[in-house]
């Protein structure tokens, strides 16, 4: 069984996902270990409640915030790391030594890149009136939202859709989309 680390910045709604995914034996992974960059991070009460170590790694904490979160995969044994809504640009210095995986709200490379998260990424799909979005879970590599797609599903945008509408809908079939692109990951 591999471990997985959880980077999140804000709710780490993936690490639900993916929590749940564990201890209903659907995913064969451990998850010792979670790092936000914001002290505020509501994943922070997730993971005292779920008995998962958790650490705040920012510019204001720590003097090199890629060597930090490096020491604490390598220290947690982790050969993947997720990000689950993680603000932040991984340095290659990670990217290189773990499994890096992200999951985007949107069909990359469309509404990709940097500018491009949370519910800004709606916001534009709306404005826009595309007819559809989605959820892509990519391996993450040195820039934005670039790496190899693993898996990509499409949600169908209704008439009159709001982009706080939208965002609740995709993170519905974000949860869907994590928990089977990890297995299919982590069963090949
Ligand atoms: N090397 C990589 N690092 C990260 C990736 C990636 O694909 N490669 N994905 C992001 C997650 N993400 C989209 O999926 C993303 C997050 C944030 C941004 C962005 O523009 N950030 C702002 C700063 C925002 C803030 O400080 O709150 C910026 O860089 O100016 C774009 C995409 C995680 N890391
Ligand atoms: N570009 C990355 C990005 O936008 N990720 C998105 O941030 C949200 C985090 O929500 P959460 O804090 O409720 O988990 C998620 O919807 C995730 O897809």
């Amino acid at each position: 069984m591999e471990n997985i680390a959880i980077l999140a910045s804000y709710n780490g709604s993936s690490f639900d996902s993916i929590y749940d995914a564990v201890q209903a034996k659907q995913l064969d992974l451990n998850i010792p270990l979670i790092i936000t960059n914001n002290t505020n991070a509501n994943v922070l009460n997730k993971a005292r409640e779920r008995n998962v170590d958790a650490f705040v790694i920012n510019s204001k904490n720590v003097e090199d915030v890629d060597k930090e979160i490096s020491q604490l995969l390598k220290k947690y044994n982790c050969k993947y790391v997720f990000l689950a809504g993680y603000m932040k640009k991984i340095n290659p210095s990670i990217t290189q030594n773990f499994t890096v995986l992200n999951s985007h709200p949107s069909l990359l490379p469309q509404y990709g890149g940097k500018g491009m998260y949370g519910s800004l990424v709606h916001q534009a799909v709306i404005k826009n009136a595309e007819p559809k979005s989605g959820v892509t879970l990519h391996e993450v590599n040195e820039e934005y939202d670039e790496g190899k797609i693993i898996l990509q599903e499409e949600l169908i945008i209704q008439e009159g859709e709001t982009a706080e509408g939208l965002e609740i809908k995709i993170k519905e079939l974000e949860k869907k989309v994590v928990v089977k692109g990890l297995k299919l990951l982590t069963s090949s």
